[in-house]
């Protein structure tokens, strides 16, 4: 679904992507590794919103960078999500469905998802943090992409929305839609998850089936035993 071949980013003097060869499956792809370690970029450059400095990249057998149609059948939720505080929930979802050639009833039906479909109407700058992260998800789902990317869909969302969002992810994947997670809260979704990446200092650390690679992710994120002695 997705290859990597030698993929590199920089911006200036940052290089936050060195050779990054991998090939994505389809199912739910998590993407994990530490702060600044290029998960995040590795996602834009996939999605098309970064063009590589170096190397090459393939989405659904496409170049993002420059395929219209390999980005229409994509969604994406980029945290924090960024809106234009002035438009309604609904304008914004709209423009967005517009994009990737869906309706208006697609739009009711992504609020509708999250919970949202009250709010719809009224000013993004009046929603709060939560409704927000809703908004956010429901731009990813509007449609129905193909390929859904979310980046840190689990962040700054209250304990039982967790388990509301996973199940959500859960029966969508089951449909037969794709997804690509980048999370530091990765346990709820280590039951679905397909295959696994880890992305460290522009570098692919590990990459392999999640059931595979899952003690290796458990042991990196593993606190470092105390001396007793
Ligand atoms: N648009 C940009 N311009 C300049 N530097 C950037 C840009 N985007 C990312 N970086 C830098 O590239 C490096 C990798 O960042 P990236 O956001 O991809 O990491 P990440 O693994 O997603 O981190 P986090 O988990 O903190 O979100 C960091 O040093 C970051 O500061």
């Amino acid at each position: 679904m997705i290859k990597a071949e030698n993929l590199h980013k920089y911006f200036g003097p940052i290089k936050a992507l060195q050779g990054v060869t991998v090939e994505v499956p389809e199912g739910l792809t998590l993407v994990l590794g530490p702060n600044g370690g290029g998960k995040s970029t590795f996602m834009k450059v996939a999605l098309g919103l970064y063009k590589p400095t170096k190397g090459s990249v393939r989405l659904l057998g496409k170049d993002p960078w420059k395929s219209p149609e390999a980005r229409k059948s994509v969604g994406v939720a980029f945290d924090p999500g960024r809106f234009p505080k002035l438009t309604t929930g609904r304008e914004w979802l709209e423009f967005i469905a517009r994009g990737r050639g869906a309706g208006d009833e697609d739009v009711e039906k992504a609020a509708g998802l999250f919970g949202i479909e009250d709010a719809l109407d009224r000013r993004i700058e009046g929603y709060s943090s939560g409704m927000l992260k809703r908004l956010s998800l429901a731009q990813a789902f509007v449609g129905e992409p193909e390929v859904i990317f979310l980046d840190e869909p689990l962040a700054n969302v209250d304990f039982e929305s967790v388990a509301e969002i996973v199940e959500i992810i859960k029966k969508w994947k089951a449909g037969g839609r794709s997804f690509i997670i980048i999370s530091h809260i990765w346990e709820p979704f280590e039951n679905i998850a397909d295959f696994g990446v880890v992305i460290s200092g522009g570098k692919v650390y590990l990459a392999g089936p999640f059931a595979e690679i899952k003690g290796e992710v458990e042991a990196m994120f593993r606190p470092p035993a105390l001396d007793n002695e």
